[in-house]
């Protein structure tokens, strides 16, 4: 395999896992973290691609910094980061292209639970890119017979799949902790999965992107496993914890919290149908419990399934 000089953006379990990966593919592997003494000028020097694990929160700040170094306008731009910036209602993505307009972007996406991969238990996802040179490098920089990678022609369906899952992964996490059942979990997935795809639609996603890994796939990884951080949040919810309490000691970052208030505010706006994601607010807000939440879906109005 080519040697590529790989910068990794965050020393999170994301990006530590991603760094794993590229090293052991034989990469030169540089990692950033804003705790780390290394210059991002240093670490991006003669990167062949830059990969954020940033959560949410810091990517248009590390983006912005960047922006006044100078990079080969060949540099591969490769997001990780599963959110949404709530001021601007963009992907990470989008942000990195906004940033950087010259530069091909990628995004990387599926049901990858770091702790598995750094088990080098098998795995596999998706990289998605309007440039396919861009995808199929990124593809065959990080593919290897405990990572399948999949390309894919629609990064925002394929971010999207990634990010509103995270707001299921709760839903799925208080059912759990409910102990509603396994006919509950398959209704709500399916029906939660309804939701992302109508949600996608205002990003102008393809609908069969939500049925690949980095929809489907990453809900069914997710809403399964205690190993999901979004997941945690919900059983514990469950359990009569507060999110405050719950926030305070949950290792590393459950974005699906913020991306449910984005996603209620702007389905207020724009008048999309997302009961389970409003419920999910409503819980995470301290306005219904777990079982009023359920009572609420259950007994909404009757209706067909598709319309
Ligand atoms: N863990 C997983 O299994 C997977 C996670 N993801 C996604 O990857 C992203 C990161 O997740 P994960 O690694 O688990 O989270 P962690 O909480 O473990 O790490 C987050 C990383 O982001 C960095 N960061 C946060 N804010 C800033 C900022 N303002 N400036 C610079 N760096 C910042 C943190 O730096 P610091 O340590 O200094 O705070 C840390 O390196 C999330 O969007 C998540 O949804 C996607 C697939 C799998
Ligand atoms: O996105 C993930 C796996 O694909 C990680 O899920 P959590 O962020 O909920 O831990």
């Amino acid at each position: 395999m080519q040697e590529t000089t790989i910068s990794i953006l965050g020393a999170g379990a994301w990006g530590a896992s991603l760094a794993n990966l590229a090293v052991a593919n034989g990469h030169r592997v540089r990692v950033w973290s804003r705790r780390g003494t290394k210059t991002l000028a240093t670490v991006l020097q003669d990167a062949d691609i830059v990969l954020s694990a940033i959560s949410m929160k810091g990517v248009r700040e590390v983006a912005s910094q960047i922006q006044s170094l100078t990079l080969s306008p060949e540099t591969i731009f490769v997001t990780a980061t599963k959110g949404l910036e709530p001021e601007t209602i963009y992907t990470p993505s989008q942000i990195w292209q906004s940033c950087f307009p010259n530069n091909p972007v990628v995004v990387l996406s599926g049901p990858n639970l770091s702790k598995e991969i750094d088990q080098f238990l098998p795995a596999a996802t998706v990289v998605a890119s309007r440039v396919a040179t861009a995808a199929a490098t990124v593809q065959l920089a990080f593919s290897s017979s405990r990572f399948r990678v999949y390309t894919n022609p629609d990064p925002v369906g394929v971010e999207l799949g990634g990010t509103l899952k995270n707001v299921i992964a709760i839903a799925s996490g208080v059912c759990d902790g409910l102990r509603l059942g396994t006919n509950a979990k398959a209704a709500l997935v399916t029906r939660g999965l309804t939701e992302m795809v109508r949600i996608g639609n205002v990003w102008g996603a393809n609908r069969e992107t939500f049925y690949g890994l980095s929809g489907l796939g990453d809900l069914l990884a997710t809403c399964n496993s205690p190993l999901s951080r979004n997941y945690q949040v919900g059983y514990q919810l469950a359990s009569g914890e507060t999110l405050r309490q719950i926030l305070a000691k949950l290792p590393g970052t459950a974005e699906g919290v913020n991306t449910c208030q984005v996603l209620v505010q702007l389905a207020r706006q724009q008048n999309i149908v997302i009961p389970i994601t409003e419920q999910v607010y409503r819980l995470l807000e301290g306005e219904v419990t777990p079982q009023q939440a359920l009572d609420e879906l259950m007994l909404r109005d009757i209706k067909p399934e598709y319309n």
